[in-house]
């Protein structure tokens, strides 16, 4: 059983190619445009979805069947036709290459898998069953889905701004830490949910590491 090694990518700008345009193919598009990625879809057919993305330019779409030489140069590819023997082909271009690939139709074939992924803001938790039932991974998802509510994507928002701050304002390793600690105390979260949460401006901001800097 392969045991995978989970890591947060950053594929901003870079050039994922996508190999089949079917509803797997545009289920890995839509995460990847997601994360920013320059996608390049080969497939003599589209979804219509895929269809509209190529139309306004978001992705480019080479109207063709596979062929060797289409991994060439990319950050990762991902082989989602509905031909296990071609995704086998695409996979191994990939793998002679060294570009990360991934296989719809087999994880194995593969050399990463796709997580069930869930978004709030800069709050990402990706959900994987090694494969073993992607259907479970997307009920998962959905769980967490509940759980973590679109409060998360204020409150991270708030978290982002405030550590910078500490990291710009407070010199010392061991305080910065404590004042870290301490921001992990507050309500925040309860008050965005409340909806009574107002933004921090950088008066009050000020204020606070001043504050709980003394404590220290
Ligand atoms: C190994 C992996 C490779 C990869 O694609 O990376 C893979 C492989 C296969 N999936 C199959 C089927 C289905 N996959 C889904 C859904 C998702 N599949 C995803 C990932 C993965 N699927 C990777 C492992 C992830 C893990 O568990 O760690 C998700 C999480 C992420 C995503 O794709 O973006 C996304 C949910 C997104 C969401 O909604 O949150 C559904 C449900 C649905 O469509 O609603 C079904 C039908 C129900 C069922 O069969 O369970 C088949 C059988 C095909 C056949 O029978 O021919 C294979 C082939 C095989 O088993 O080898
Ligand atoms: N990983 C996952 O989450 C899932 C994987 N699957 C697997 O993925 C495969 C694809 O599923 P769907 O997208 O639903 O199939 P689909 O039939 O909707 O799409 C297949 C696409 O591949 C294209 N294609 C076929 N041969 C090609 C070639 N030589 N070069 C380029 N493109 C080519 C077709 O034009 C079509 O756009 C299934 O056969 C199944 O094995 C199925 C469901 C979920």
């Amino acid at each position: 059983m392969a045991v995978y090694l989970p890591v947060m990518l950053d594929v901003w700008g870079k050039r994922c190619v996508v190999v089949g345009g079917g509803k797997v193919a545009e289920r890995k598009t839509l995460g990847l445009l997601d994360a920013g990625a320059a996608i390049t879809v080969i497939s003599p057919v589209l979804t219509p979805q895929l269809s509209e993305l190529s139309e306004q330019a978001s992705i480019v779409w080479l109207n063709r069947i596979y062929a060797p030489g289409d991994a060439r140069g990319a950050f990762l590819v991902y082989a989602a036709t509905d031909d296990p023997a071609v995704n086998v082909e695409v996979a191994r271009e990939a793998d002679s290459l060294g570009v990360p690939v991934n296989v719809g139709s087999d994880a194995e074939a593969g050399s990463f898998i796709t997580p069930g992924v869930l978004r709030r803001g800069r709050l990402t938790v990706a959900v994987s069953t090694s494969g073993a039932g992607p259907g479970t991974a997307a009920k998962i998802t959905k769980l967490l889905e509940e759980t973590f509510g679109e409060e998360y994507e204020a409150y991270l928002d708030f978290l982002y701004k405030m550590r910078q701050e500490i990291k710009r304002q407070e010199p010392s390793l061991e305080a910065r830490k404590a004042l870290i600690k301490r921001l992990g105390t507050l309500n925040v979260l309860d008050e965005i949910r409340m909806g009574t949460f107002t933004e921090w401006d950088s008066e009050q901001i000020g204020t606070w590491i001043a504050q709980h800097r003394e404590e220290y």
